[in-house]
């Protein structure tokens, strides 16, 4: 897994996933998610998507908040699951720093 810090916020989530490995489905919902399985994970993060899409397309700014807060926990859950975290992700996001996205996508597409 990456060193680069999380923002305390993910830090403390991801923390908290960690924490719930093992536990009782019955008494954690990020346990029950670890039972189900990645591919269950991964799953319920489309469907999380899919509402963040429509409060986006149709929702008001604070079902939008809700619906992203839903991704990055699940997205997080997901990671967590496959023995990646959400500071992986932030590397990857520290590496792409300046690397405008027209240029990265025309260094990749033939001429
Ligand atoms: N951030 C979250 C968080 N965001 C969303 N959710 C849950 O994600 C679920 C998604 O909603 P859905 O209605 O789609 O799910 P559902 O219908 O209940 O589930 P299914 O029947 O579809 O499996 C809800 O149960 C939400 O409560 C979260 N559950 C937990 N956390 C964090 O995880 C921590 C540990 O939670 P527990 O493991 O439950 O103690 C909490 O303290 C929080 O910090």
């Amino acid at each position: 897994m990456a060193d680069m810090k999380p923002t305390p916020t993910l830090a403390r989530l991801a923390a908290t996933i960690e924490a719930r490995k093992g536990g009782n489905p019955n008494d954690s919902y990020v346990a029950k998610l670890f039972d189900r399985g990645p591919d269950y994970v991964a799953r319920k993060l489309g469907e999380e998507a899919v509402e963040a899409v429509v409060a986006a397309l149709a929702g008001s700014d604070d079902e939008l908040i809700g619906e992203a807060a839903d991704v990055i926990f699940h997205l997080a859950v997901l990671l967590s699951a496959r023995d990646l975290s959400i500071a992986d992700a932030l590397a990857e996001l520290d590496r792409r720093d300046g690397v405008s996205g027209i240029a990265e996508k025309a260094s990749r597409t033939p001429e």
